[in-house]
């Protein structure tokens, strides 16, 4: 079964033709990775009739050196080197028809320091590749000598802390609404009126960019306007995260100059600028002393499908590489997808320093950060103050809560909404410093919050009954006792 005589060295590997991805040299079961490969797990889905192992080498193959037939010319390079192995392929477990394929790449395939020509090779070709149904790429293990060819999150989660002075508690945010259509004055009067009430951040949305309703440089000048005015009246430090996400790359340096000129601590992307943009900005935002936020706009049209696309995880582990301080990481009790087990493990990418192996949680394999700062997590997407003890629980210590509608809509508008998250807040974390069950007696410390909280008690009163209860679409395969086969 295992192949071991070095595919250059059998008689007719060079014979022109077609040859199975397998007798190429692609797949081979008895291969150790080494520390310095990089390791890829991907779901295959073969068409039917087709062998599990013939389309794990086809992976390999596709993603790496090979192409459909045979080239002579591999023999004019370190082609047993540079072919990718398929080197394990198992039965998802419950789940007749898929696999779960291992692949070994060395790490002479990529360029340091380039998220866009890893992924070129590793999703370039082969999800589109006929003899497959469907293709998931599960997790990625980068190895140490890779991870250090990038810079990383300039500021991340400890350095963040200490410019906002703000410590021993999750940060608070709102994403402005309506998402669209408010002109720059009152989108202003939004964002003073969340500060003032208690948040540590406002953000603008990720479709917010420069419409005729509102011009950036508009919306920048009365947001800063608000920022200033709302650091004055609380003596905290504040911020909102300016949206410069353009159209091309030099509109996005000229607003994010203008953010900078104005004194903005924080400024935001989105996900579909493109990695090349991404690296681009996060190296402007360390020259400049910038808390770069990631909106990660557009990504469940691949990563929610348990058969199809690129895992989250597997985005989060480039955008800790590719250097921005704060990623959109899900909320697990909100409007949007986010299986608690699944979102624990995108949790753990962003802010520990080693990963080890939890399947139950989606991580195939071990990952060391070395000592790349960590990326903060922004849970966001119809959460509210009544969920705070959830909240707390679920995603800890170290992320952003964003509540939009959970302030913006507030009965008695938008500063109250802001105080009501705030005090939910502070009560959920002095209960759980107090060493309270404060998970089981949440909804308990909230009521007795706002007996003194006339605006916690209004958004306890109007969103009581609002939950999202569906069953989650990318749930882990493995249970917490399974090991794969
Ligand atoms: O506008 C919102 C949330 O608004 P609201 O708080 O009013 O629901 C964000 O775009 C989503 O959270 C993104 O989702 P994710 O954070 O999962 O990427
Ligand atoms: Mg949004």
């Amino acid at each position: 079964m295992n192949v071991v005589t070095p595919a250059t060295q059998r008689k007719g590997r060079y014979d022109a033709g077609v040859m199975k991805y397998k007798e190429m040299g692609y797949f081979d079961l008895d291969y150790q990775p080494k520390d310095t490969d990089v390791l890829a797990v991907f779901r295959i889905t073969p068409q039917d009739g087709v062998d599990a192992e013939e389309a794990a080498a086809a992976v390999a193959g596709e993603s790496s050196t090979a192409t459909w037939t045979v080239v002579w010319t591999d023999r004019l390079t370190a082609c047993e080197n540079y072919r990718a192995k398929a080197y394990r392929v198992d039965p998802v477990p419950g789940t007749p028809g898929q696999w779960f394929a291992y692949i070994a790449y060395d790490i002479e395939l990529f360029e340091p320091d380039s998220i866009v020509n890893l992924s070129a090779s590793i999703i370039g070709n082969v999800f589109g590749f006929k003899p497959l149904k469907a293709l998931r790429l599960e997790d990625m293990r980068l190895p140490i000598s890779y991870v250090k060819t990038f810079h990383g999150p300039a500021t991340g989660i400890v350095v963040e802390r200490e410019r906002l002075d703000k410590f021993g508690r999750p940060l608070l945010g709102a994403t402005v609404k309506p998402k669209l259509g408010l002109s720059g004055r009152n989108y202003g009067r939004v964002v003073y009126e969340a500060l003032k009430g208690g948040l540590d951040f406002t953000k603008d949305d990720e479709n917010i960019n420069s419409q005729n309703f509102m011009h950036w440089r508009d919306r920048f000048l009365y947001c800063m306007e608000a920022v200033n005015r709302a650091q004055a009246m609380t003596g905290e430090v504040k911020g909102t995260y300016l949206n410069v996400s353009a159209g091309d790359m030099e509109q996005i340096y000229e607003r994010a100059e203008f953010a900078k000129q104005l004194g903005s601590t924080i400024i935001m992307i989105d996900l579909v600028i493109g990695y090349s943009a991404i690296q681009s900005i996060a190296k402007w935002a360390r020259r400049n002393d910038m808390i770069l936020h990631l909106h990660r706009a557009g990504h469940s049209t691949y990563t929610r499908q348990k058969t199809h696309g690129v895992s989250f995880r597997v985005i989060a582990k480039w955008m800790r590489l590719a250097g921005v301080d704060h990623i959109h990481a899900g909320t697990v009790v909100g409007k949007l997808e986010g299986d608690p087990a699944t979102t624990k493990g995108y949790y753990d990418i962003c802010r520990e320093q080693f990963n080890p192996m939890a399947l139950q949680n989606g991580l195939f394999f071990d990952q060391d950060w070395g000592g790349m700062r960590k990326l903060m997590p922004v849970a966001s997407g119809g959460i509210h103050a009544g969920q705070m003890h959830q909240l707390l629980h679920l995603l800890g210590e170290d992320c952003v809560l964003q509540f939009g509608g959970g302030t913006i809509g507030h009965p008695q508008g938008i500063a109250a909404g802001a105080t009501a998250n705030r005090v939910a807040l502070e009560a959920m974390v002095l209960a759980r410093n107090e060493g309270r069950d404060y998970l089981n007696e949440g909804p308990e410390i909230l009521a007795a919050a706002a007996k003194s909280c006339a605006p916690l008690r209004q958004a306890l009163e109007v969103w009581k009954d609002v939950t999202f209860d569906y069953a989650s679409t990318d749930t882990p395969d493995f249970v917490p006792t399974m090991t794969p086969a």
